[in-house]
């Protein structure tokens, strides 16, 4: 990853996961960046740190980004992103994290000429652990190729398809998934409770549980099943706990639907 400062960041939509990307870049040592984000409160984490507006015609006369991120909901694209067609046709890149939204819809509403990256990060990329899978459009040169690399390598691992039909289920894997890990972070601390620990032992026991095990897996040579193995004494407590979760019809198949839902909603939220 090469150390030179990232260029010029025009970001837009500094919610949830702009401003998970947005902390990660500035952890690497974003300098210069403008933040388009009509709730100033979303951005006040930020104040000092970047130069916040409220609209696009608010952006600073001259400012030049050499990409801009777009972070708001898929639903908010057909209204927003025609104040933006002005910056295409330039050196400019458009890095879209929305979900479901397809490279030629975006392409459209940005005049028909933009180079567009759709990628799908995760939250984790506030910690610069995130996961990011990115799909390049029409006229995408090696040289934004190779700057969308620097920022989402700036925020965790990256990846490219070719095929932009896989961001789907990406966003149903990755996007989403450190929701499911949370999910079971949750159901362990109930679970727990209900077996008589007290609350705040709970909470500690199943948040410790989850970072400890991702950081294990991150860390260690072996897989997640011969980790999960690991833990699995024979005719011991483990091996009744997964009796019980891995059952055909519990998690297999409910993890199956859960993805499948999640990339079919992905595919209807295309524009
Ligand atoms: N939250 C997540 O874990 C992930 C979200 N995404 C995608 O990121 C995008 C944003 O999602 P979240 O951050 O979760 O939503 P969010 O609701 O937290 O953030 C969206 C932000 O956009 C702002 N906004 C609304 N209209 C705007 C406009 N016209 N111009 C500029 N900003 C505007 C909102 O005030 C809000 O702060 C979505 O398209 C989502 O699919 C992708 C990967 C993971
Ligand atoms: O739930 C969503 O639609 C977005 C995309 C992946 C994570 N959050």
């Amino acid at each position: 990853m090469s150390d030179a400062p990232l260029p010029p960041l025009l970001l837009v939509g500094c919610g949830k996961m702009g401003g998970a990307m947005l902390a990660g870049w500035l952890e690497r040592g974003l300098t210069e960046a403008v933040v388009v984000e009509p709730h100033a409160a979303a951005a006040a984490a930020f104040a000092g740190k970047v130069t916040v507006v409220p609209e696009p015609a608010a952006i600073p006369a001259g400012f030049r980004p050499a990409a801009v991120v777009l972070a708001i909901k898929p639903q908010e694209a057909a209204a927003t992103l025609p104040a933006f067609a002005r910056l295409a046709g330039s050196e400019t890149l458009f890095l879209s994290i929305m979900a479901g939204r397809a490279i030629a819809g975006m392409r459209a509403l940005l005049g028909g000429e933009a180079a567009v990256i759709r990628a799908m990060p995760n939250t984790p990329a506030a910690v610069r652990q995130g996961f990011t899978v990115a799909c390049p459009g029409p006229g995408v040169t090696a040289a934004q190729r190779a700057l969308a690399d620097r920022l989402l390598s700036a925020i965790g691992e990256s990846a490219w398809v070719e095929e932009e039909g896989l961001i789907d289920p990406v966003t149903a894997v990755s996007g989403g998934g450190p929701a499911y890990v949370f999910l079971l972070a949750e159901l362990m601390e109930a679970a727990a409770i209900e077996q008589g620990l007290p609350p705040d032992l709970a909470r500690r026991m199943a948040q410790a549980t989850v970072a400890g095990s991702g950081a294990l897996l991150a860390a260690s040579a072996e897989d997640s099943a011969q980790l999960r193995k690991n833990v699995t004494s024979p005719k011991g407590t483990t091996e009744r706990a997964l009796a019980v979760l891995m059952a055909p019809e519990a998690w297999p198949a409910l993890m199956s639907q859960a993805i499948a839902a999640a990339t079919a909603r992905s595919r209807e939220l295309a524009g």
